[in-house]
């Protein structure tokens, strides 16, 4: 395994990847899981898939891998994180984590909970624009791995970089995660504007104060600015917002056509992680005073407190403001509580 993925030219790395050394278990057998053992078997890596689902054990999944990397939806995130901590890991192996999710019981990122559990590994988030289907389609994709072990995320790398998967590192892990989880709240307001046919005018002030508001909370919560500006943050959002591919967008663009979220949701079948994440983003925001006029739309609309026009107009007759300032500003009660 190379070190130093800097001095490295594509080829090479491609060359180098073709050793079948590395085995890796994969948690989570859904959409993302699966498009992850595809990258990870094109790299010539040997791929042990683990989900309730298949019923096969997960002691026997881990049991000597060099790598855990879990793909899990946010639910079995917590209980999945606790199994591992009593079955036990070679010593020192990177944990994965690739859910874009909070916890409901205690708002914390899948990151923070592979720490808890899991301490003395290193713990790295992999985040990026990766609609599934598409990386299933062997279409060209871009993503981050960021760890506070830096070792950690420059094996990360190696393992899954390839010609069809460009793969960078970051030092910042909960920037990294949080784009990826914050875009997702977004996701569904840019479905209702798509819904609404609003335009593109509409759109682009949307996901772009959007942004704003995804770095006012992401900052609040420790991670960098500048991540939100990379692959994990702004690029997730572009992919998100954009495509029909994405189950959030559906979300929001079936609300806007009238449809329940029940109806939606059962339409979707499997993981639209932004429903629950707004739910704890709310919770976060009433917490930590965080002024988060976007999301609290998209709470009241999936809670159904407003209908879709009524959140347009809400939005649009808000206080006026300069486009930039420094520094929170208090939020007004209308903006992160029930009016
Ligand atoms: N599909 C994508 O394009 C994509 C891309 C990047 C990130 N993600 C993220 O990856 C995560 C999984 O998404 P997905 O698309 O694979 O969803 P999915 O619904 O297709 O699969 C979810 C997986 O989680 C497992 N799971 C659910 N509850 C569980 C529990 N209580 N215990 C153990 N396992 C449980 C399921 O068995 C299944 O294998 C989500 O957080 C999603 O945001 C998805
Ligand atoms: O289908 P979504 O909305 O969960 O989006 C999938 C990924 O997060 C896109 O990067």
């Amino acid at each position: 395994m190379q070190s130093n993925l800097n001095t490295n030219t594509q080829e090479n790395l491609d060359s180098s990847f073709d050793s079948q050394d590395k085995i890796l278990a994969i948690l989570g057998a859904g959409r993302w899981g699966s498009a992850l053992a595809g990258l990870a078997r094109y790299n010539g890596h040997q791929v042990r898939l683990w989900s309730p689902s298949l019923g096969n054990s997960i002691e026997d999944v881990v049991a000597d891998v060099d790598l855990v990397i879990s793909a899990i939806s946010m639910p079995g995130v917590s209980p999945t994180a606790n199994q591992i901590k009593a079955i036990g890991l070679r010593e020192n192996i990177p944990i994965v984590t690739a859910t874009k999710g909070l916890d409901t019981e205690t708002t914390c990122t899948p990151s923070q909970i592979w720490s808890a559990c899991c301490s003395d590994h290193p713990i790295v988030v992999l985040s990026g624009p990766n609609l599934s289907k598409e990386i299933e389609q062997e279409l060209p994709a871009a993503t981050v791995v960021a760890s506070l072990d830096i070792d950690a995320a420059n094996i990360v790398q190696q393992v899954f970089s390839s010609k069809r998967f460009r793969v960078y590192t970051s030092s910042d892990p909960v920037g990294t995660e949080l784009g990826g989880t914050l875009k997702n709240v977004i996701a569904i307001a840019a479905g209702v504007c798509d819904g609404l046919h609003l335009g593109t005018n509409a759109k682009s002030g949307l996901l772009t104060r959007a942004l704003t508001e995804i770095i006012r909370i992401g900052t609040h919560l420790g991670g960098q600015k500048e991540t939100f500006f990379g692959l994990s943050g702004l690029g997730d959002m572009l992919a998100t917002c954009n495509s029909n591919l994405s189950r959030n967008y559906r979300v929001g663009y079936g609300l806007a056509e009238g449809k329940t979220l029940e109806e939606v949701i059962a339409e979707i079948e499997t993981t639209a992680e932004g429903v629950n994440t707004t739910n704890v983003l709310i919770e976060i925001a009433r917490r930590e005073q965080i002024n988060v006029p976007i999301s609290w739309k998209v709470y009241q609309l999936l809670n159904n407190q407003i209908t879709p026009q009524q959140a347009v107009e809400a939005l649009m007759e808000r206080d006026l403001k300069p486009e930039f300032y420094e520094g929170i500003i208090q939020p007004k009660s209308s903006d992160t509580h029930q009016p």
